[in-house]
């Protein structure tokens, strides 16, 4: 560890990307990755840009000063027990998060919440006017942080500031039920560059920040981006998807020791002839229990035959405090037992269900010996999880089958495509995935997988930034 000093390129996000964990039997804590394709996505670029990292420590009332570790800068945000409710439980994950996934949950709208996230918002604005050099480059994540463009203006007007929203950014009859909406919109419109993983992202933006701040409407720009005249500044919108690490993932994924663990957990699983894998955090937004249901009918018309098949289902403990959580991870384990006690044997489970995080090599191993990925949001911002099966399957093996509602599916069109609120769509398509004819599977994994290797995350950020220089300097 050693002191900082402010940084020319600063990357701000709720979470920093490791968080730090205290131990029930009183050991010293430890920093842990934290969970999430934020972090996955953005750790490698700021490790090839040199940055800082400003975002809290992922614990209550932890206040640590900025530190170097692993390479990497970072600026922690310290969140008080009540602000960890109000703000990030609350505002941010029982509000804003259902409201921008088409209200699947119905959100929650409660003043405090809101008073408290202006608070925190203010508080990352005011770390970030710290971390940031004269003139630096400042990259500002997610729904959580939204107000924190305008508010660093405010207090930097020297610096170029761009917003990136990792999860769907809602259609304007959704997105209107928010009481504090005008707020949010002039938030965002601090930023130089406000980005999204899609086209229809960048266009509810614009038609949004035109009637609430009635701005004269502009010419479209390209793939649903576009421009905001606010008078004095210009905010340039635009869609830019984002993608991982595809060339390290798909070396690791070939390594020797990858390729033999991934054998093992086949005959560990008893050798079945078809391998299922799920993997997510255990949120309602991910339609997992969409996919055991169509195993469960599967299994139950005789379709699928429970000694020839066997899933996997990964699930990252997430946000557990929250009731629509519990109960979701209430929900998902009483279906998995209900497929284990319908039609499993003693000692050979047709669903194998780990709720905690796994190990790097582990998942890797996993993606590499699947020979089904079953990806079935409602709705996911993008969902990296389909990006990092495809990855590992430059063999051509394997299969995707992907919802239409994950930002995902734009650009992996060969994936098999299913409507996750459509289960005979779902069940059809994890059928015909397990008995796809091997060469023509192969060529629909090949074209897969070129799409991820040439859309890596080096690309999304490099397009990103590219942009945000353009406008900086405008
Ligand atoms: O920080 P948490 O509350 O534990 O949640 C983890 C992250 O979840 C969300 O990830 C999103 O970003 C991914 C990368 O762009 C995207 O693929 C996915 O569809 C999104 O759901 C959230 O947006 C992050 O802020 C959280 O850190
Ligand atoms: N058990 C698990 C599940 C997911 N993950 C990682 O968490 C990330 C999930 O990203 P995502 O974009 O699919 O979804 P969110 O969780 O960000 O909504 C991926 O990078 C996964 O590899 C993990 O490390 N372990």
């Amino acid at each position: 560890m050693s002191e900082t000093t402010p940084n020319d390129f600063v990357v701000v996000a709720n979470r920093l990307p490791v968080d730090l964990e205290t131990s029930s039997d009183g050991g010293p804590p430890v920093w842990r990755r934290s969970p999430g394709g934020l972090v996955t996505a953005l750790e490698p670029v700021l490790r090839s840009t040199d940055g800082a990292w400003v975002g809290w420590p992922g614990t209550a009332d932890v206040d640590l000063a900025p530190f170097t570790e692993d390479g990497l800068t970072l600026h922690p945000v310290p969140l008080s027990e009540d602000e960890v409710t109000e703000y990030y439980e609350g505002f941010s994950n029982a509000t804003l998060w259902p409201l921008y996934h088409d209200a699947v949950v119905a959100p929650t709208f409660h003043r405090r919440w809101w008073s408290v996230y202006e608070r925190v918002n203010r508080r990352f604005a005011e770390a970030t006017a710290r971390a940031a050099a004269p003139g630096a480059t400042v990259w500002v994540h997610d729904y959580q942080l939204q107000l924190v463009p305008a508010m660093l203006r405010d207090l930097r007007p020297d610096l170029t500031i761009g917003f990136f929203l990792h999860i769907p950014f809602p259609p304007p009859e959704l997105f209107l039920q928010l009481p504090w909406r005008k707020e949010v919109i002039g938030g965002l419109l601090g930023a130089d560059l406000v980005g999204f993983h899609l086209p229809g992202g960048a266009e509810n933006f614009l038609y949004l920040a035109r009637r609430l701040f009635d701005l004269p409407a502009q010419p479209r720009g390209t793939a649903g981006g576009g421009f905001i005249d606010l008078g004095d500044r210009r905010v340039r919108v635009g869609a830019y998807p984002i993608s991982i690490d595809s060339g390290q993932l798909r070396s690791h994924s070939e390594e020797a020791a990858i390729r033999l663990r991934a054998k093992q957990i086949r005959s560990e699983l008893g050798d079945p002839e078809t391998v299922l894998l799920g993997v997510d955090r255990l949120d309602y937004t991910k339609g997992i229990n969409v996919r055991l249901e169509a195993l469960r009918e599967l299994l139950t018309d005789g379709t699928l035959d429970p000694e020839k098949v066997v899933m996997v289902q990964l699930a990252t403990p997430s946000r557990e405090r929250l009731s629509a959580y519990a109960q979701l991870r209430d929900d998902v384990e009483r279906e998995v037992g209900r497929i284990n006690g319908e039609f499993g044997e003693l000692g050979r489970p047709v669903v194998h269900y780990l709720h905690r995080p796994v190990d790097r090599d582990e998942l890797v191993a996993m993606y590499t010996g699947a020979d089904v990925m079953l990806v079935t949001p409602l709705r996911d911002g993008m969902n990296l999880v389909a990006k990092e099966y495809v990855a590992c399957h430059g063999d051509g093996s394997g299969s995707l089958v992907l919802s239409e509602f994950a930002g995902a599916a734009a650009e992996l069109r060969r994936a098999r495509l299913v409507n996750p609120h459509d289960l005979e769509d779902v069940k059809r398509a994890v059928v015909e995935a397990v008995n796809e004819d091997p060469a023509s599977a192969s060529r629909r994994m090949k074209s897969l997988h070129t799409q991820v290797m040439t859309h890596d995350v080096d690309r999304w950020a490099h397009s990103f930034l590219g942009d945000l220089t353009e406008q900086g300097r405008a």
